[in-house]
Protein backbone atom coordinates (compact mmCIF):
# COMPACT_ATOMS: atom_id res chain seq x y z
CA UNK A 1 0.00 0.00 0.00
CA UNK A 2 1.23 3.40 -0.95
CA UNK A 3 1.87 6.28 1.54
CA UNK A 4 -1.15 8.25 0.11
CA UNK A 5 -3.65 5.50 -0.84
CA UNK A 6 -4.88 2.08 -0.48
CA UNK A 7 -5.43 -0.03 -4.39
CA UNK A 8 -8.02 -3.06 -3.13
CA UNK A 9 -7.98 -6.52 -4.81
CA UNK A 10 -10.39 -4.90 -7.34
CA UNK A 11 -8.65 -2.22 -8.92
CA UNK A 12 -10.27 0.48 -6.34
CA UNK A 13 -8.27 3.24 -4.99
CA UNK A 14 -9.16 5.35 -2.21
CA UNK A 15 -6.95 7.54 -0.30
CA UNK A 16 -5.64 6.36 3.44
CA UNK A 17 -7.15 9.04 4.89
CA UNK A 18 -10.03 6.85 4.18
CA UNK A 19 -9.32 4.00 6.08
CA UNK A 20 -11.71 2.45 8.43
CA UNK A 21 -12.07 4.59 11.14
CA UNK A 22 -12.01 1.85 13.97
CA UNK A 23 -9.17 -0.21 14.71
CA UNK A 24 -11.35 -3.15 14.69
CA UNK A 25 -12.15 -3.31 11.38
CA UNK A 26 -10.41 -6.17 9.68
CA UNK A 27 -11.47 -5.26 6.36
CA UNK A 28 -10.35 -2.05 3.84
CA UNK A 29 -11.85 -0.16 2.16
CA UNK A 30 -12.83 -2.81 -0.90
CA UNK A 31 -15.76 -3.29 -3.62
CA UNK A 32 -17.78 -5.82 -3.21
CA UNK A 33 -20.09 -7.08 -5.60
CA UNK A 34 -22.47 -9.67 -5.65
CA UNK A 35 -22.64 -12.34 -8.84
CA UNK A 36 -25.96 -10.16 -10.45
CA UNK A 37 -29.15 -12.57 -10.84
CA UNK A 38 -31.12 -13.63 -13.82
CA UNK A 39 -34.70 -13.62 -13.85
CA UNK A 40 -36.03 -16.86 -13.64
CA UNK A 41 -38.99 -16.46 -15.94
CA UNK A 42 -38.30 -14.95 -19.56
CA UNK A 43 -39.31 -14.72 -23.07
CA UNK A 44 -38.24 -17.92 -24.64
CA UNK A 45 -35.91 -16.11 -27.00
CA UNK A 46 -33.51 -14.92 -24.50
CA UNK A 47 -34.58 -16.07 -21.03
CA UNK A 48 -34.47 -13.28 -19.55
CA UNK A 49 -37.38 -10.36 -19.37
CA UNK A 50 -37.60 -6.85 -18.67
CA UNK A 51 -38.26 -6.21 -14.94
CA UNK A 52 -41.37 -4.59 -14.18
CA UNK A 53 -39.70 -2.02 -11.73
CA UNK A 54 -37.58 1.12 -12.83
CA UNK A 55 -33.79 0.27 -11.99
CA UNK A 56 -31.29 2.36 -11.96
CA UNK A 57 -27.61 1.63 -10.16
CA UNK A 58 -27.67 2.54 -6.21
CA UNK A 59 -24.76 1.63 -3.69
CA UNK A 60 -24.92 1.28 -0.04
CA UNK A 61 -21.29 2.94 1.52
CA UNK A 62 -20.73 1.35 5.47
CA UNK A 63 -18.46 3.13 7.73
CA UNK A 64 -16.19 0.34 7.74
CA UNK A 65 -15.04 1.31 4.24
CA UNK A 66 -16.83 -1.85 2.63
CA UNK A 67 -18.90 -0.33 -0.64
CA UNK A 68 -21.77 -2.55 -1.85
CA UNK A 69 -22.72 -1.69 -5.70
CA UNK A 70 -26.55 -2.79 -5.90
CA UNK A 71 -29.41 -1.83 -8.42
CA UNK A 72 -32.27 0.26 -7.00
CA UNK A 73 -36.09 -0.63 -7.35
CA UNK A 74 -37.79 2.49 -4.66
CA UNK A 75 -37.22 6.05 -4.32
CA UNK A 76 -34.15 7.69 -5.46
CA UNK A 77 -31.79 9.67 -3.01
CA UNK A 78 -29.05 9.74 -0.59
CA UNK A 79 -30.20 8.14 3.09
CA UNK A 80 -27.84 7.74 6.21
CA UNK A 81 -28.76 4.86 9.03
CA UNK A 82 -27.80 2.12 10.90
CA UNK A 83 -27.98 -1.18 9.09
CA UNK A 84 -29.42 -3.95 10.52
CA UNK A 85 -30.51 -7.98 9.53
CA UNK A 86 -33.88 -9.31 10.07
CA UNK A 87 -33.51 -13.14 10.10
CA UNK A 88 -37.95 -13.16 9.41
CA UNK A 89 -39.02 -15.23 6.37
CA UNK A 90 -41.94 -13.37 5.83
CA UNK A 91 -44.05 -10.13 7.22
CA UNK A 92 -41.46 -7.97 5.12
CA UNK A 93 -44.81 -5.12 4.96
CA UNK A 94 -45.37 -5.27 9.19
CA UNK A 95 -41.31 -5.05 9.30
CA UNK A 96 -41.74 -1.94 6.91
CA UNK A 97 -44.42 -0.23 9.02
CA UNK A 98 -42.99 -0.85 12.27
CA UNK A 99 -41.67 2.84 13.48
CA UNK A 100 -38.94 1.10 15.98
CA UNK A 101 -37.26 1.08 12.59
CA UNK A 102 -37.05 4.39 12.19
CA UNK A 103 -33.09 5.50 11.70
CA UNK A 104 -32.39 1.98 10.10
CA UNK A 105 -31.86 0.51 6.83
CA UNK A 106 -33.09 -2.95 7.28
CA UNK A 107 -31.95 -5.73 5.47
CA UNK A 108 -33.78 -8.84 4.87
CA UNK A 109 -31.68 -12.12 4.88
CA UNK A 110 -34.27 -14.31 3.30
CA UNK A 111 -33.01 -14.37 -0.36
CA UNK A 112 -35.92 -13.21 -2.13
CA UNK A 113 -38.49 -10.48 -0.95
CA UNK A 114 -41.47 -9.00 -2.64
CA UNK A 115 -43.44 -12.45 -3.60
CA UNK A 116 -46.50 -11.13 -1.99
CA UNK A 117 -46.66 -7.81 -3.02
CA UNK A 118 -48.37 -5.52 -0.31
CA UNK A 119 -52.23 -5.28 1.24
CA UNK A 120 -54.31 -3.21 2.87
CA UNK A 121 -54.29 -5.23 6.28
CA UNK A 122 -50.60 -5.54 6.91
CA UNK A 123 -49.93 -2.01 8.19
CA UNK A 124 -48.19 -1.68 11.64
CA UNK A 125 -48.17 2.26 11.71
CA UNK A 126 -49.61 4.55 8.76
CA UNK A 127 -46.25 5.27 7.40
CA UNK A 128 -42.80 3.54 6.77
CA UNK A 129 -40.39 4.77 9.14
CA UNK A 130 -37.41 3.09 8.44
CA UNK A 131 -34.61 4.53 6.01
CA UNK A 132 -34.23 1.92 3.68
CA UNK A 133 -34.53 -1.79 2.49
CA UNK A 134 -31.93 -3.80 1.59
CA UNK A 135 -32.75 -7.39 0.04
CA UNK A 136 -30.85 -9.55 -2.32
CA UNK A 137 -33.56 -10.11 -4.58
CA UNK A 138 -36.92 -9.12 -5.67
CA UNK A 139 -39.61 -11.21 -6.51
CA UNK A 140 -40.28 -10.49 -10.59
CA UNK A 141 -44.13 -11.43 -9.49
CA UNK A 142 -46.76 -11.43 -6.86
CA UNK A 143 -49.04 -13.94 -5.86
CA UNK A 144 -51.23 -13.68 -2.98
CA UNK A 145 -55.19 -12.94 -3.08
CA UNK A 146 -54.60 -10.05 -0.74
CA UNK A 147 -51.90 -8.33 -2.95
CA UNK A 148 -53.39 -4.57 -3.86
CA UNK A 149 -49.84 -3.47 -4.94
CA UNK A 150 -46.32 -4.52 -5.78
CA UNK A 151 -43.56 -3.70 -3.12
CA UNK A 152 -41.79 -2.02 -5.63
CA UNK A 153 -44.74 0.69 -6.96
CA UNK A 154 -45.15 0.86 -2.47
CA UNK A 155 -41.49 1.89 -1.63
CA UNK A 156 -41.91 4.24 -4.71
CA UNK A 157 -45.11 5.88 -3.50
CA UNK A 158 -43.76 6.74 0.00
CA UNK A 159 -40.58 7.73 -0.70
CA UNK A 160 -39.10 5.08 0.64
CA UNK A 161 -35.34 3.62 -1.06
CA UNK A 162 -34.78 0.15 -1.41
CA UNK A 163 -31.74 -1.67 -3.22
CA UNK A 164 -31.46 -5.32 -4.35
CA UNK A 165 -28.81 -7.44 -6.49
CA UNK A 166 -26.14 -7.29 -3.87
CA UNK A 167 -24.51 -10.22 -1.55
CA UNK A 168 -27.11 -10.03 1.49
CA UNK A 169 -25.40 -12.75 3.37
CA UNK A 170 -21.78 -11.69 3.40
CA UNK A 171 -23.44 -8.44 4.64
CA UNK A 172 -24.76 -10.07 7.31
CA UNK A 173 -21.94 -12.32 8.41
CA UNK A 174 -19.75 -8.79 8.51
CA UNK A 175 -22.60 -7.04 10.79
CA UNK A 176 -22.50 -10.47 13.07
CA UNK A 177 -18.76 -10.14 13.06
CA UNK A 178 -18.39 -6.28 13.43
CA UNK A 179 -21.30 -5.85 15.34
CA UNK A 180 -23.57 -3.14 13.94
CA UNK A 181 -22.53 -0.39 11.15
CA UNK A 182 -24.08 2.42 9.78
CA UNK A 183 -24.18 3.16 5.98
CA UNK A 184 -25.17 5.31 3.79
CA UNK A 185 -27.41 4.24 0.77
CA UNK A 186 -27.51 6.03 -2.29
CA UNK A 187 -28.73 6.42 -6.27
CA UNK A 188 -26.82 9.64 -7.13
CA UNK A 189 -23.91 9.00 -8.86
CA UNK A 190 -23.14 12.97 -8.04
CA UNK A 191 -21.77 11.81 -4.99
CA UNK A 192 -18.23 10.21 -4.71
CA UNK A 193 -17.63 7.41 -2.33
CA UNK A 194 -15.76 9.17 -0.22
CA UNK A 195 -18.49 12.00 -0.07
CA UNK A 196 -20.78 8.80 1.34
CA UNK A 197 -18.43 7.41 3.51
CA UNK A 198 -17.88 10.43 5.12
CA UNK A 199 -21.49 10.90 5.82
CA UNK A 200 -21.56 7.23 6.93
CA UNK A 201 -18.74 8.23 9.68
CA UNK A 202 -19.89 11.73 10.34
CA UNK A 203 -23.72 10.24 11.75
CA UNK A 204 -24.82 8.04 14.75
CA UNK A 205 -28.16 6.95 15.86
CA UNK A 206 -26.89 6.62 19.83
CA UNK A 207 -28.10 9.81 21.95
CA UNK A 208 -30.55 10.56 18.90
CA UNK A 209 -34.44 10.78 20.47
CA UNK A 210 -36.17 8.90 17.36
CA UNK A 211 -39.33 8.71 19.60
CA UNK A 212 -40.83 12.53 18.88
CA UNK A 213 -40.59 11.34 14.90
CA UNK A 214 -42.85 8.56 15.20
CA UNK A 215 -45.52 9.52 18.28
CA UNK A 216 -48.74 10.71 17.54
CA UNK A 217 -48.87 14.29 18.26
CA UNK A 218 -52.84 13.87 20.33
CA UNK A 219 -54.71 11.33 22.36
CA UNK A 220 -57.17 9.05 20.43
CA UNK A 221 -59.29 6.15 21.49
CA UNK A 222 -58.58 3.14 19.56
CA UNK A 223 -61.77 0.07 18.88
CA UNK A 224 -60.00 -2.25 16.19
CA UNK A 225 -59.52 -5.80 17.23
CA UNK A 226 -58.10 -8.38 15.52
CA UNK A 227 -60.29 -9.25 12.42
CA UNK A 228 -62.03 -12.81 13.95
CA UNK A 229 -60.58 -14.66 10.57
CA UNK A 230 -57.38 -14.48 12.10
CA UNK A 231 -58.22 -14.87 16.34
CA UNK A 232 -56.31 -17.84 17.08
CA UNK A 233 -56.38 -17.11 21.03
CA UNK A 234 -60.77 -16.51 21.95
CA UNK A 235 -60.81 -18.46 24.61
CA UNK A 236 -59.23 -16.02 27.21
CA UNK A 237 -61.60 -13.25 27.49
CA UNK A 238 -62.80 -11.94 30.80
CA UNK A 239 -65.80 -10.15 29.71
CA UNK A 240 -64.76 -6.63 31.83
CA UNK A 241 -63.38 -3.99 29.61
CA UNK A 242 -60.28 -2.51 31.56
CA UNK A 243 -59.68 1.03 30.43
CA UNK A 244 -56.09 1.19 29.61
CA UNK A 245 -53.66 4.09 28.28
CA UNK A 246 -51.42 2.98 25.70
CA UNK A 247 -48.48 5.79 25.46
CA UNK A 248 -47.12 5.68 22.04
CA UNK A 249 -43.45 5.78 21.03
CA UNK A 250 -44.03 4.28 18.11
CA UNK A 251 -46.95 2.12 19.12
CA UNK A 252 -47.66 -1.11 16.42
CA UNK A 253 -50.92 -1.44 15.41
CA UNK A 254 -51.22 -5.35 16.51
CA UNK A 255 -50.49 -4.73 20.23
CA UNK A 256 -53.78 -2.37 20.28
CA UNK A 257 -55.56 -5.02 18.45
CA UNK A 258 -54.70 -7.65 20.80
CA UNK A 259 -55.61 -5.31 23.80
CA UNK A 260 -58.31 -4.95 22.27
CA UNK A 261 -59.38 -8.22 21.82
CA UNK A 262 -58.52 -9.36 25.12
CA UNK A 263 -61.65 -6.75 26.45
CA UNK A 264 -59.34 -3.39 26.71
CA UNK A 265 -61.02 0.25 26.06
CA UNK A 266 -57.68 2.07 24.68
CA UNK A 267 -56.84 5.84 24.68
CA UNK A 268 -53.44 6.27 22.84
CA UNK A 269 -51.54 9.22 24.00
CA UNK A 270 -48.49 10.93 22.81
CA UNK A 271 -45.00 10.21 24.32
CA UNK A 272 -44.89 13.32 25.62
CA UNK A 273 -48.64 13.03 27.81
CA UNK A 274 -47.86 14.38 31.05
CA UNK A 275 -48.31 11.42 33.88
CA UNK A 276 -50.52 13.61 36.10
CA UNK A 277 -53.03 13.54 33.27
CA UNK A 278 -53.01 10.16 32.51
CA UNK A 279 -53.79 9.36 36.07
CA UNK A 280 -56.57 11.50 36.11
CA UNK A 281 -58.05 9.67 33.33
CA UNK A 282 -58.57 6.93 36.00
CA UNK A 283 -56.71 4.00 34.05
CA UNK A 284 -56.89 0.21 35.41
CA UNK A 285 -53.59 -0.12 33.56
CA UNK A 286 -50.84 1.90 31.38
CA UNK A 287 -49.19 0.17 28.12
CA UNK A 288 -45.60 1.63 27.53
CA UNK A 289 -45.08 0.73 23.99
CA UNK A 290 -42.23 0.06 21.53
CA UNK A 291 -40.37 2.46 19.77
CA UNK A 292 -37.16 3.67 17.76
CA UNK A 293 -33.30 4.33 19.13
CA UNK A 294 -31.64 4.43 21.71
CA UNK A 295 -33.90 4.25 25.38
CA UNK A 296 -30.85 6.32 27.05
CA UNK A 297 -32.01 9.51 24.72
CA UNK A 298 -35.51 10.34 25.76
CA UNK A 299 -34.92 10.74 29.46
CA UNK A 300 -38.05 12.43 29.20
CA UNK A 301 -40.08 9.23 28.84
CA UNK A 302 -38.28 7.66 31.71
CA UNK A 303 -39.44 10.57 34.07
CA UNK A 304 -43.06 9.85 33.07
CA UNK A 305 -42.59 6.24 33.17
CA UNK A 306 -41.30 6.73 36.96
CA UNK A 307 -44.32 8.97 37.87
CA UNK A 308 -46.83 6.13 37.06
CA UNK A 309 -44.77 3.48 38.43
CA UNK A 310 -46.40 1.79 42.04
CA UNK A 311 -49.56 4.18 40.81
CA UNK A 312 -51.17 1.81 38.38
CA UNK A 313 -50.41 -1.83 36.48
CA UNK A 314 -48.14 -1.34 33.84
CA UNK A 315 -46.80 -3.28 30.91
CA UNK A 316 -43.69 -2.23 28.79
CA UNK A 317 -43.15 -3.71 25.45
CA UNK A 318 -39.75 -3.44 23.56
CA UNK A 319 -38.80 0.03 24.17
CA UNK A 320 -41.45 0.22 26.86
CA UNK A 321 -39.70 -2.21 28.81
CA UNK A 322 -36.25 -0.33 28.43
CA UNK A 323 -37.92 2.97 29.61
CA UNK A 324 -39.43 0.69 32.57
CA UNK A 325 -35.99 -0.78 33.37
CA UNK A 326 -34.28 2.53 33.18
CA UNK A 327 -36.70 4.12 35.60
CA UNK A 328 -36.68 1.37 37.97
CA UNK A 329 -32.73 2.31 38.22
CA UNK A 330 -31.48 -0.51 36.14
CA UNK A 331 -29.28 0.40 32.78
CA UNK A 332 -29.77 -0.58 29.36
CA UNK A 333 -26.66 -0.80 26.90
CA UNK A 334 -26.20 -1.50 22.94
CA UNK A 335 -25.54 -4.67 21.92
CA UNK A 336 -23.31 -6.32 19.31
CA UNK A 337 -25.85 -6.34 16.76
CA UNK A 338 -29.57 -6.37 17.96
CA UNK A 339 -32.55 -9.41 17.44
CA UNK A 340 -34.28 -8.79 14.52
CA UNK A 341 -36.62 -11.69 13.97
CA UNK A 342 -39.30 -14.35 14.22
CA UNK A 343 -37.12 -17.19 15.80
CA UNK A 344 -35.85 -16.12 18.89
CA UNK A 345 -36.21 -18.75 21.68
CA UNK A 346 -36.63 -17.57 25.11
CA UNK A 347 -37.49 -19.30 28.09
CA UNK A 348 -39.88 -17.92 30.41
CA UNK A 349 -38.34 -18.20 34.16
CA UNK A 350 -41.88 -19.17 36.10
CA UNK A 351 -43.17 -21.98 33.55
CA UNK A 352 -39.75 -23.29 32.56
CA UNK A 353 -41.52 -23.38 29.17
CA UNK A 354 -39.80 -21.74 25.70
CA UNK A 355 -41.69 -19.70 23.16
CA UNK A 356 -40.38 -18.77 19.93
CA UNK A 357 -40.53 -15.00 19.76
CA UNK A 358 -40.45 -11.98 17.48
CA UNK A 359 -37.91 -9.53 18.38
CA UNK A 360 -36.68 -6.28 17.08
CA UNK A 361 -34.23 -4.07 19.02
CA UNK A 362 -30.75 -3.33 19.08
CA UNK A 363 -30.35 -2.59 23.31
CA UNK A 364 -31.10 -4.63 26.35
CA UNK A 365 -31.12 -4.16 29.89
CA UNK A 366 -28.60 -5.24 31.86
CA UNK A 367 -30.00 -7.48 34.74
CA UNK A 368 -27.19 -7.00 37.08
CA UNK A 369 -28.18 -3.33 37.40
CA UNK A 370 -31.38 -3.53 38.75
CA UNK A 371 -32.37 -3.01 42.27
CA UNK A 372 -33.39 -6.37 44.58
CA UNK A 373 -37.15 -7.20 44.34
CA UNK A 374 -36.91 -6.81 40.03
CA UNK A 375 -37.17 -10.57 38.90
CA UNK A 376 -35.92 -11.45 35.46
CA UNK A 377 -38.95 -13.45 33.81
CA UNK A 378 -37.81 -14.36 30.42
CA UNK A 379 -34.32 -15.02 28.75
CA UNK A 380 -32.89 -14.86 25.58
CA UNK A 381 -32.02 -18.17 25.24
CA UNK A 382 -29.59 -17.90 22.06
CA UNK A 383 -27.22 -15.23 24.15
CA UNK A 384 -28.52 -14.90 27.53
CA UNK A 385 -30.25 -11.27 27.49
CA UNK A 386 -32.74 -10.29 29.67
CA UNK A 387 -36.36 -10.90 27.59
CA UNK A 388 -38.85 -10.02 30.54
CA UNK A 389 -39.04 -8.48 33.81
CA UNK A 390 -41.55 -8.18 36.84
CA UNK A 391 -41.56 -6.02 39.58
CA UNK A 392 -44.39 -7.46 41.62
CA UNK A 393 -44.71 -4.54 44.27
CA UNK A 394 -45.41 -2.13 42.32
CA UNK A 395 -47.43 -4.05 39.68
CA UNK A 396 -44.81 -3.93 36.71
CA UNK A 397 -44.60 -6.69 33.59
CA UNK A 398 -42.51 -6.05 30.58
CA UNK A 399 -40.96 -8.12 27.63
CA UNK A 400 -38.19 -6.63 25.57
CA UNK A 401 -39.22 -9.02 22.58
CA UNK A 402 -42.97 -8.52 21.09
CA UNK A 403 -45.83 -10.57 22.26
CA UNK A 404 -47.95 -9.37 19.79
CA UNK A 405 -45.54 -10.95 16.59
CA UNK A 406 -46.61 -9.14 13.72
CA UNK A 407 -44.82 -10.53 12.00
CA UNK A 408 -43.68 -14.05 14.21
CA UNK A 409 -45.24 -16.54 15.67
CA UNK A 410 -47.74 -16.17 18.09
CA UNK A 411 -46.20 -18.44 21.87
CA UNK A 412 -46.00 -15.59 23.45
CA UNK A 413 -50.21 -13.97 23.09
CA UNK A 414 -50.94 -14.89 26.44
CA UNK A 415 -48.67 -12.32 27.92
CA UNK A 416 -51.76 -10.14 27.29
CA UNK A 417 -53.86 -12.27 29.43
CA UNK A 418 -51.58 -11.51 31.55
CA UNK A 419 -51.54 -8.23 32.16
CA UNK A 420 -55.35 -8.22 32.27
CA UNK A 421 -54.72 -10.46 35.53
CA UNK A 422 -52.80 -7.85 36.88
CA UNK A 423 -54.74 -5.36 36.35
CA UNK A 424 -57.88 -7.42 37.68
CA UNK A 425 -55.81 -8.50 40.77
CA UNK A 426 -54.84 -5.28 41.50
CA UNK A 427 -58.52 -3.48 40.97
CA UNK A 428 -59.70 -6.31 43.63
CA UNK A 429 -57.15 -5.35 46.15
CA UNK A 430 -57.86 -1.74 45.73
N1 LIG B 1 -38.88 -2.59 18.98
C1 LIG B 1 -38.45 -1.70 19.84
O1 LIG B 1 -39.17 -1.15 20.67
C2 LIG B 1 -37.00 -1.32 19.74
C3 LIG B 1 -36.45 -0.80 21.04
C4 LIG B 1 -35.16 -0.02 20.87
N2 LIG B 1 -35.35 0.98 19.93
C5 LIG B 1 -34.03 -0.93 20.47
O2 LIG B 1 -33.59 -0.92 19.34
O3 LIG B 1 -33.57 -1.67 21.31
Amino acid sequence: MAATTMTTTLGFVLPTSLSPRRGGFRVSVIRCSASPLTTSTGSAASGIVEKPWSTYDARLVLEDGSIWPAKSFGAPGTRVAELVFNTSLTGYQEILTDPSYAGQFVLMTNPQIGNTGVNLDDEESEQCFLAGLVIRSLSISTSNWRCTKTLADYLTERNLMGIYDLDTRAITRRLREEGSLNGVLSTEQSKTDEELLHMSRSWDIVGIDLISDVSCKSPYEWVDKTDPEWDFNTNTRDGKPYRVIAYDFGIKHNILRRLSSYGCQITVVPSTFPASEALKMNPDGILFSNGPGDPSAVPYAVETVKELLGKVPVYGICMGHQLLGQALGGKTFKMKFGHHGGNHPVRNNRTGQVEISAQNHNYAVDPASLPGGVEVTHVNLNDGSCAGLSFPAMNVMSLQYHPEASPGPHDSDNAFREFIELMKRSKQSS
